[in-house]
């Protein structure tokens, strides 16, 4: 077997652009479905999503870390509504793993924008964001909702490619993934900060050893911040996934994993901080609408709650700062 030592990557141009070719669109679902048979994880180019629009959110999330400790704990996840988890996670919250320490990851979690009024509003991942008020609104909250809404385009886009990609056999309708995406899914995007880590320690990570819960991931890194790796298990080796100019990282995660019978993988992966530098990223989870039963598509028959195993595989993770989802 060969030296595998990088993820693929994979163009959508041609379903972004209009003048895409029925081969060049067909060529795109083929890549992806071995990208994500095979490794769970690739690269994305050809996403339409403009440089600038990436560079904003990075500064948002780098804006956010300005904040002084009372300005981020004034709106830490504790102060949200009910189970609807959004606003600022300290370091030293999520544990993966049994034996890692806590993860140094510090995070401001956005969700899809509910009303305090709405009758969902205080359900699990459901209710208004927070927004730190000395932040100003058009630099910090418009922007963000703003990447919010392409991301959520771009991750409708991307499961009409995977969709495309099951195997025929299953039979299923080209649409079969879009309830994923529709009627409020939930969607949390979260601005991550590492800081430095100069002492090595083999249970100490940014992230640790993980899979995603929910059905996509976007994420897009700083450039010059690496640290992202991917376990690949037939040569059982960490693959890194340094950033790419323009590009975004796309991962299959467990909801996904799960409807698809295992199809899709979802690959474990952490982030490695033995470093004296800072590393920005901001990761979008497509979860899936919370109320969706997803039947497994092979036919298998086992049914999943999106919002159930979303909720139970948070839980796992948050240890004490769970509580307020129980
Ligand atoms: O910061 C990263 O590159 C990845 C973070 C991650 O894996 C996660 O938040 O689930
Ligand atoms: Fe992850």
């Amino acid at each position: 077997m060969g030296n595998i030592e990088a993820i693929p990557t994979v163009d959508i141009s041609a379903w972004i652009d209009t003048f895409g070719t029925e081969e060049e669109r067909q060529r795109a679902v083929d890549e992806m479905r071995n990208a994500c048979t095979r490794y769970g994880f690739f690269n994305l180019v050809g996403h339409g999503v403009s440089p600038q629009a990436q560079r904003q959110a990075l500064n948002c999330a780098k804006l956010f870390f300005t904040l002084s400790e009372q300005e981020k704990m004034d709106v830490c996840i504790s102060k949200s509504i009910g189970r609807s988890f959004r606003g600022y996670e300290p370091p030293g919250i999520q544990v993966h793993q049994e034996g890692l320490l806590p993860d140094t990851k510090e995070c401001f979690i956005i969700g899809h924008e509910v009303p305090e009024h709405d009758p969902e509003c205080g359900t699990f991942s459901t209710g208004p964001n927070l927004w730190p008020k000395s932040l100003p609104e058009d630099e910090f909250r418009i922007p963000i909702m703003e990447y919010q809404a392409r991301m959520v385009a771009l991750v409708k886009v991307l499961l009409k490619i995977l969709a495309r990609g099951l195997p025929k056999e299953w039979n299923c309708s080209p649409d079969v993934l879009d309830p994923l995406g529709e009627s409020n899914p939930s969607i949390p995007m979260r601005l991550l900060h590492y800081g430095p880590q100069p002492i090595r320690d083999d249970r100490q990570f940014g992230v640790g050893d993980h899979t995603d819960f929910g059905c996509v991931t976007i994420l897009l890194q700083d450039m010059g911040t690496e640290g992202l790796e991917i376990w690949y298990p037939p040569t059982e080796t960490w693959i890194p996934v340094p950033p790419q100019e323009n590009a975004y990282v796309i991962n299959i995660g467990d909801m996904l994993q799960k409807f698809t019978g295992g199809y899709y993988r979802s690959a474990r992966h952490r982030v490695v901080t033995f470093t004296a530098n800072h590393r920005y990223s901001v990761p979008f989870f497509l979860n899936g609408q919370l109320k969706l039963k997803c039947k497994t598509l092979d036919g298998s028959g086992t049914e999943t709650i999106v919002g159930e195993h979303i909720r139970g595989r948070l839980l796992e993770t948050m240890g004490k700062a769970g509580e307020k989802l129980k």
